[in-house]
């Protein structure tokens, strides 16, 4: 792909890419919104189109808090202020918030100046209109585009895309489109482009967060090395989360209120379930763009092939019990491989609804990505509520909804905490392993206690809820399932290793590009000491450290391995996973806690032989876990994390922290001496970074 196909040249040369003029049908074109205002077709330029100006409001309007660092909002605010900057505009937080009069409902041409790292496209409105930025998703730069133009927030208008006019056709490719659902779901933003521009994008992504969100200088950072493709680019994920509201005549609140029926409820006149009203049963995830509205899907390309059976089964479950939910719910859906299991008949007798505690909760939601919904998430993901990637966190309940329908009881998806004897992870609680595994929870009898090599992973994956064999199991490949119930304890391969944890618990997404990630993380450290001359570390401190994926992939490299979480479940998992590999248990020690725990126990590691792996959710790191892994000084420090823009902050207050303090290259000061990005999430512009810093 040539440079210029990304550049982000205000005056676009369009001709000269030669686009056809053909305009593109998106496959799923949202339709006119009947209540939105009649077209007005764009202002000529001229004294006549002055009314268009921004005027002052009359009144102050309150402004929204700053958005949540790192998050979707803040991204798109960096973008847009760094847009309307270029244009002479400058704008604090408190300015920027009178879009050009008349513009909402409007139906307009632009032409698109470039790509957000959040993968909206940007555009400026044409003159005579003061800069202003228009974000429309999936459209691409310097395509001509119709758009509708929507709500305005901070130096910017959303926009819906009506249709593209005029084609980049050296990005856009239609033919490559491989979901009936694209251009409408929020999952989704990148299926048009070549898997190369993907990559490509997600480097610019890496490149954008260091120069905006690190603060720091130019000359610190290193050239951002190409993004790592994912093997498999669809039939990637290995956990979806659809989700579908009940029925508006069955909705209750807690305390027995009956909401009010919300307007942006579409209708067809036709439930066919005997409602009053018209209301039709969407199980399925947000719609770009579209409110709290959820797009009723029957397959998601980028799930494994065996999510997508359970996803029919789960599906009719749904459609066949609806009219016993009086809250909306979310289905967990995860792909498992059997262990050694006669094949798994399938049963699909629904059982008892379940919820997960605030724990639970807490460490999922917290460390699982989100797809953007162009609505705001938070860093957390928890406020992007709809979305394919998403376990629901429901307002105020602080559980999860997971929906496994009951029979014959009418019940209400309320989302309480029901396990009041769950397992409490204070922050302060640093379990030894003997302390934890006992606290594991066995959701049936079958299953297995972390711990116990005795244990029968067979009988243990038995979902209760919804077990699917995989139709075709090629030879030397393993059986997987569908699991759906979120005690369930499930199982991934990764290399050569196999790690169980619970289907609420974290696990990475996309299991195809396990093995180069942790492959590239231990050539980082490798190539950080021995290459250059010195003594492989001996000791490992793997912080946020989840079920063991890093402690145990890179094992053989190191003597001791120490590793945190805040999860009690992850925790036991770990401890459990060593036996299912047949690690010795005395090289590691797994303790539950927040990360910044892990210092006090780690005093007898010797830090010029020690490495430090970091994977905290999105929201990075507190300043606390920084600042004692700034005075604990491990030789190499690997940051993997799911948010480049968090991560950009942190290893900047890294640096410049040390910096403060006087430390400098002669005297054992870090120096980050490479980034690079992993694709984890293909198809959509999320992407893994990894940092490395060395001290000398
Ligand atoms: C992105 S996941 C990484 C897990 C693991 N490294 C892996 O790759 O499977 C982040 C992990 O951080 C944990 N976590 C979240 N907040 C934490 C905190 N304050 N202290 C320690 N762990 C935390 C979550 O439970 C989750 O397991």
């Amino acid at each position: 792909m040539s440079k210029r196909a990304l550049s982000s040249s205000p005056t676009p040369q369009v001709g000269a890419l030669s686009p056809k003029r053909a305009k593109v049908s998106l496959p799923s074109e949202p339709e006119p919104a009947s209540s939105a205002p009649a077209p007005t077709p764009a202002p000529e330029p001229g004294p006549s189109t002055r009314a268009h100006h921004p005027k002052q409001h009359p009144k102050k309007r309150k402004l929204p808090p700053p958005p949540e660092f790192g998050s979707h909002d803040d991204v798109l605010r960096s973008e847009v202020e760094r847009i309307m900057a270029a244009e002479g505009v400058k704008m604090g937080w408190s300015e920027g918030w009178d879009a050009p009069e008349g513009l909402e409902g409007r139906e307009m041409e632009l032409t698109v100046r470039e790509l957000s790292s959040t993968a909206d496209s940007l555009s400026l409105l044409p003159k005579p209109y003061p800069p202003w930025v228009i974000v429309t998703p999936f459209a691409l730069p310097q395509e001509r585009i119709l758009v509708r133009i929507g709500r305005s927030g901070h130096g910017h208008s959303n926009a819906t895309l009506l249709s593209v006019i005029e084609p980049n056709t050296e990005l856009r490719d239609m033919s490559r489109v491989k979901c009936q659902y694209f251009g409408k779901c929020a999952g989704c933003q990148y299926q048009m482009l070549s898997y190369d521009t993907q990559l490509d994008l997600k480097r610019r992504v890496v490149i954008r967060a260091y120069q905006d969100f690190s603060k720091l200088p130019a000359s610190v950072i290193p050239i951002v090395l190409p993004t790592i493709g994912s093997p498999l680019q669809y039939a990637y994920r290995t956990k979806i989360t659809p989700h579908f509201d009940a029925p508006p005549d069955q909705r209750v609140r807690r305390g027995g209120r009956k909401p009010k029926p919300r307007h942006t409820e579409q209708t067809n006149g036709n439930s066919g379930m005997g409602f009053k009203g018209d209301w039709e049963l969407r199980i399925g995830f947000d719609q770009k763009g579209g409110g709290r509205n959820v797009i009723d899907i029957e397959e998601c390309p980028i799930a494994t092939n065996v999510i997508n059976e359970g996803l029919k089964i789960a599906r009719k479950n749904v459609q066949d019990t609806i009219q016993n939910y009086t809250r909306g719910a979310t289905l967990l859906l995860r792909d498992s491989v059997v262990i050694g299991a006669p094949p798994i008949v399938a049963d699909t007798q629904p059982s008892q609804p379940q919820h997960l505690t605030p724990q639970e909760v807490e460490a999922a939601a917290l460390s699982d990505i989100g797809v953007d919904d162009g609505r705001g998430g938070t860093v957390d993901g928890t406020a992007a509520r709809l979305s394919p990637v998403d376990i629901q966190t429901e307002p105020n309940s602080g559980s999860v909804a997971v929906a496994v329908p009951p029979v014959e009881t009418k019940f209400t998806a309320e989302i309480a905490n029901l396990d009041e004897n769950a397992p409490t992870v204070d922050d302060t609680d640093t379990a030894t392993m003997e302390d934890v595994a006992p606290e594991f929870p066995a959701p049936d009898a079958s299953a297995e206690v972390p711990g116990s090599l005795d244990a029968t992973p067979a009988a243990a994956i038995q979902d209760a809820a919804l077990t699917i064999q995989e139709e075709k199991v090629e030879p030397g490949k393993e059986e997987h399932v569908c699991v759906t119930s979120p005690n369930t304890t499930m199982y991934e391969r990764v290399g050569s290793f196999l790690f169980s944890f619970p289907a609420s618990a974290f696990f990475q997404n996309n299991n195809s590009v396990l093995v180069p990630l942790t492959d590239y993380v231990k050539e980082a450290i490798e190539k950080a000491t021995v290459g250059q001359g010195q003594q492989h570390p001996t000791h490992l401190v793997d912080a946020y450290c989840g079920s063991g994926l890093f402690s145990l992939m890179l094992s053989s490299s190191f003597e001791k391995i120490s590793g945190i979480d805040i999860s009690l479940h992850s925790i036991a998992s770990a401890v459990h996973n060593l036996g299912l590999n047949d690690l010795p248990k005395d090289k590691f020690a797994f303790q539950t806690g927040t990360a910044s725990n892990i210092f006090s126990s780690v005093s007898h590691f010797p830090s010029s032989h020690t490495a430090a792996v970091i994977d905290p959710p999105r929201k990075g790191c507190d300043e606390p876990f920084l600042r004692q892994l700034l005075d604990f000084r491990p030789k190499v420090i690997v940051y993997v994390s799911c948010n480049v823009h968090t991560q950009a902050r942190d290893v900047g207050w890294l640096l410049k922290t040390q910096e403060e303090e006087g430390r400098t290259e002669d005297n054992g000061a870090y120096k980050l001496v490479s980034i690079r990005g992993f694709d984890l999430f293909p198809q959509t512009s999320h992407v893994e970074s990894v940092a490395v810093l060395v001290r000398s």
